[in-house]
């Protein structure tokens, strides 16, 4: 059965106004913030046990999203997250300074689940692009630091980056998902 409504559960709200700008009306989007613990593990393990708690948090059906950098000299490393917070967007590009690959890979996947209890449906999106020196506004985490086509994220008008994006990408799958239910 197709969601009624979607309570996207995340502390971010620049994500949340991605995701809301992203699905339009195509959807009820509802959110709540809830702290909740978040394992270590692959990107998949990750967004399904912070689905269940969330799931369990809510008592009933939500969604959640991870995202990860991943820069490809590194074997996907850093991945989520404290490591690049802490070294901040202007940091990055230093960080590969030894390397000659700067190449990276922005993750990003959603899981939804019924509630309590219910298996998460995961959806990603993988967007590839390079880490360069900090260009443009660093409101939102690595945007200023990833490069796509000549661009940074952050340097991109809002509706471009939705376009391209990891997020929009996960997005379009759940969509997808969304209209095949019955
Ligand atoms: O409450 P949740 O949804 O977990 O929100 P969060 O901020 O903790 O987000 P994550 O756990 O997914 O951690 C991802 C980190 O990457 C950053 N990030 C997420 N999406 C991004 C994007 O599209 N562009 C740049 N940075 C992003 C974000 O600011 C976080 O510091
Ligand atoms: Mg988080």
């Amino acid at each position: 059965m197709a969601p009624r409504e979607l309570n996207f559960i995340t502390g971010n709200a620049n994500k949340l106004a991605e995701v809301k700008a992203i699905l339009g009306d195509t959807v009820n989007l509802k959110s709540q913030s809830i702290d909740l613990v978040e394992i270590q593990g692959t990107i998949e393990e990750i967004s399904t046990d912070k689905c269940r708690r969330a799931a369990e948090a809510v008592g009933g059906p939500v969604l959640v999203e991870d995202t990860c950098l991943c820069f490809n000299a590194f074997d996907e490393l850093p991945g989520p997250k404290w490591f690049l917070r802490a070294l901040g967007p202007g940091g990055m590009h230093k960080l590969l300074a030894a390397y000659d690959d700067k190449s990276a890979q922005a993750v990003c996947t959603f899981a939804y689940s019924e509630g309590p209890g219910h298996d998460p449906v995961v959806f990603q999106g993988r967007t590839d692009g390079r880490i360069v020196p900090s260009r443009g506004p660093t409101n939102f985490g690595w945007d200023s630091a990833f490069e796509y086509e000549g661009q940074t994220y952050a340097e991109m008008p809002k509706a471009e980056k939705n376009k391209i994006s990891h997020r929009g990408k996960a997005l379009a799958k759940l969509t997808e998902w969304l209209k095949n239910q019955v």
